[in-house]
């Protein structure tokens, strides 16, 4: 990636065009890996049009076929067809699960609930994630569970079918645990109830029940907050994805920065998506923003307004995308409840605040906290870490700091937004995207420095 810097002696380069600029904005990962599995739990064929194609799609998709599950996908993958089997799989397999999260934490629960033997693996990153309070929950309700001795991946479980019951889950790690028990729950023998202790990133959970929902299934959730799921199973039900709201606060802070106006159409107030109150952050740094019922418009004054404590425990996901562009505010940044983040691709607090501290930008962190000062980033080497947020948050800092930043690993977008550089370049022409293949990933040899 790289931005051109002005030419001195080339002639002015032209202000931002005001024209509404209309993003491409990839369907959501969270929404295609769940209905992926709900619709291979289902009885029936779903059609599920606007996928999310990327690595962490691929791997989920991947691992359903691998344990029976049929998918035919349309010319282009304008959508995909998943036939499910009525129930929880059967006969065993190996199940790659790659950087995804939502894999690992989502297909242990729906296997304990089949039969067979299911071995779980995947990469160096993913296995340095903790599953013990999921792991830990379904030997609790009974299923024969071996895991890596911190409880971690690689994890294999003998399935035998499952029973509900009453359990209590640490859910201040992750929520995915959580939205992994509910969706297999209505597969179990019996109901399950659980008590789910600090919980973070709730609008998971919530896009969780809705999911299930649509798929044919209620969950009860009572005032306590206790959430009980009955045997029952799924029906098929089509679904079009929602572009991703995370995805989305990229383009939608690169006009913050820029001062252009961005709209995302089929992301509005009807979003399963929590992350889409990322731009109600914007509006507190001084961006105008318009939400309609199905459309998100941001408009950038090219300055931000800084002098803000947020919390962004419930959207962790976008918080790397304001700390990146925070050193061009006019007064400090204080970002909370974001202590999960760091148990993520990477450790995000930490490597946003060594980034920063690269480009010269003073930062203060705590376990769950990151204060950002505002700054004029110097040169710098963004090291991503294989981290899809980190590449994509400092591509958006690289914008209002042309000429300084270089990424050591531009390809790691590809875990959730493979047409990111592309698609951020269609925006500002003054992003140049990086040639493919030009750059190593981290941990190769020796990248080939690209400069913004
Ligand atoms: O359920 C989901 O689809 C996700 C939940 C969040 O994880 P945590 O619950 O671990 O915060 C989020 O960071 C992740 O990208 C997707
Ligand atoms: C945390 C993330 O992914 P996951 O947990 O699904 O791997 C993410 O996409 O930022």
């Amino acid at each position: 990636m790289s931005v051109r810097p002005p030419d001195p002696a080339g002639p002015p380069r032209p202000a931002p065009s005001s024209a509404p600029f209309t993003a491409r904005v990839p369907g959501s990962k969270s929404i295609t890996n769940r209905a992926l599995l709900l619709a291979a739990a289902a009885v029936g064929t779903t059609r599920l049009r606007a996928p999310l194609v990327s690595d962490d799609t691929l791997a989920f998709r991947t691992a359903l076929t691998g344990v029976g599950v049929r998918v035919d996908a349309a010319p282009h993958d304008a959508y995909w067809d998943v036939t499910g089997g009525g129930g929880a799989p059967a006969g065993g397999g190996r199940i790659w699960c790659a950087d995804a999260g939502t894999a690992a934490r989502f297909l242990p629960p729906f296997a304990a609930a089949g039969s067979g033997t299911f071995v779980f693996d995947g990469s160096a990153q993913l296995r340095a994630r903790p599953s013990r309070p999921l792991t830990d929950a379904l030997t609790r309700l009974g299923a024969t569970v071996r895991t890596a001795p911190d409880g971690s991946l690689p994890l294999v479980v003998d399935a035998a079918g499952l029973d509900g019951g009453g359990l209590t889950l640490d859910g201040s790690l992750s929520s995915q645990y959580l939205s992994g028990l509910l969706m297999a729950a209505p597969l179990f023998r019996t109901p399950l109830v659980v008590d789910v202790a600090g919980l973070v990133s709730r609008p998971y959970v919530d896009m969780t029940l809705a999911l299930m929902r649509h798929f044919g299934t209620e969950a009860a959730e009572g005032p306590d907050g206790r959430i009980e799921v009955r045997p029952g199973g799924y029906e098929a039900a089509d679904l079009t994805v929602e572009p991703d709201a995370s995805t989305a606060s990229y383009l939608f802070a690169a006009a913050a920065v820029t001062g252009r106006t961005v709209t995302v159409p089929g992301l509005g107030a009807g979003s399963l998506q929590g992350d889409l109150r990322f731009v109600e952050v914007l509006r507190r740094a001084g961006a105008r923003v318009e939400v309609t019922w199905d459309a998100t418009t941001v408009t950038g004054t090219g300055r931000l307004r800084g002098g803000f404590d947020v919390d962004m425990g419930d959207i962790s996901d976008t918080f790397m995308t304001l700390a990146a562009i925070a050193p061009l505010a006019d007064a400090p940044v204080t970002i909370r409840g974001i202590g999960h983040a760091r148990l993520k691709e990477s450790d995000r607090i930490a490597v946003v605040a060594r980034n920063l501290a690269a480009c010269g930008v003073v930062t203060e962190t705590g376990p769950d906290r990151l204060t950002v000062h505002p700054g004029r980033p110097e040169p710098a080497l963004i090291a991503c870490h294989r981290d899809h947020r980190i590449a994509m948050a400092f591509s958006v800092l690289g914008l209002g700091a042309p000429g300084v930043l270089t990424l050591d690993d531009p390809d790691c977008v590809g875990k959730t937004f493979p047409g990111f550089h592309a698609e951020l370049n269609r925006l500002c022409p003054e992003y140049e995207p990086p040639a493919p293949g030009a750059l190593a990933t981290s941990g190769a040899a020796a990248p080939a420095p690209h400069r913004q």
